[in-house]
């Protein structure tokens, strides 16, 4: 887990910050289709063979591809020199952009206390109450980590971050080689515009009341 604390650090990253993990992902794709492509083309009639032994590695370089995009090193998540917190009408207080954030632009994960379902149950009778509760589950479905941001004294920018649908922001879970959940830029976001997620339908059961999207 990275440090928790709201970040103020003064770097600024560069614009389109997510188009070297989409080279990668293509690159690593294309090694697949060569290595598979040069395996199949083999002489002989067995052609199952040299198929099958080009299998794990045509595997790797899909995994790897598919997991190069969050795993990479990003630019430094966005600062209070470049949001703000400020009043969201209906919702409380939002995140709001203070410069242009590009498309494909990293704007900073959801850091808070990460807990397992026992520490979950031991902080709140009713999930209702866990406003700032995000679970990320693990390959399957099988086991689920929380992220709980309720403190800001143990989590970042992220937690004032609104739902919105459209979202501004797309989100990708990443699960190597942790899990959390990162946001990127969905669209150009001028000055002044709020940054949103879409929290998914489960957020707002017993909640419809207080939405505004
Ligand atoms: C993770 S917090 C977001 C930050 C929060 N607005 C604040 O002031 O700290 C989630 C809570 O914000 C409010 N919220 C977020 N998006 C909303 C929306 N689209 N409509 C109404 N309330 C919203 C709800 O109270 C929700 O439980």
């Amino acid at each position: 887990m990275q440090p928790l604390s709201t970040n103020r650090a003064t770097v600024s990253p560069p614009a389109g910050a997510d188009q070297p993990f989409i080279a990668a992902r293509f690159a690593c794709l294309a090694l697949a289709t060569v290595c598979f492509s040069a395996a199949a083309g083999l002489e002989g009639s067995k052609m199952g063979q040299p198929l099958v032994a080009a299998l794990p590695g045509t595997l790797a370089a899909a995994a790897l591809a598919y997991r190069a995009k969050p795993a990479l090193a990003l630019t430094p998540p966005l600062t209070l020199d470049d949001v703000s917190i400020k009043e969201a009408p209906g919702k409380g207080e939002g995140l709001f952009a203070r410069r242009r954030i590009e498309k494909g632009e990293f704007v900073m994960d959801y850091l808070g206390e990460e807990m397992d379902d026992a520490a979950v149950n031991e902080r709140y009778r009713d999930l209702i109450e866990a406003r700032y509760l995000l679970g990320l589950r693990g390959p399957l479905g099988l086991d689920q980590t929380w992220v709980d941001a309720v403190n800001p004294e143990k989590s970042n920018l992220g937690r004032y971050i609104n739902h919105g649908r459209p979202a501004s922001l797309r989100k990708v879970r990443q699960r190597f080689p942790d899990r959390r959940l990162r946001f990127f830029a969905a669209r150009d976001l001028e000055v002044g515009d709020e940054l949103t997620f879409d929290y998914g339908d489960d957020y707002w059961l017993g909640r419809e009341n207080e939405l505004r999207e």
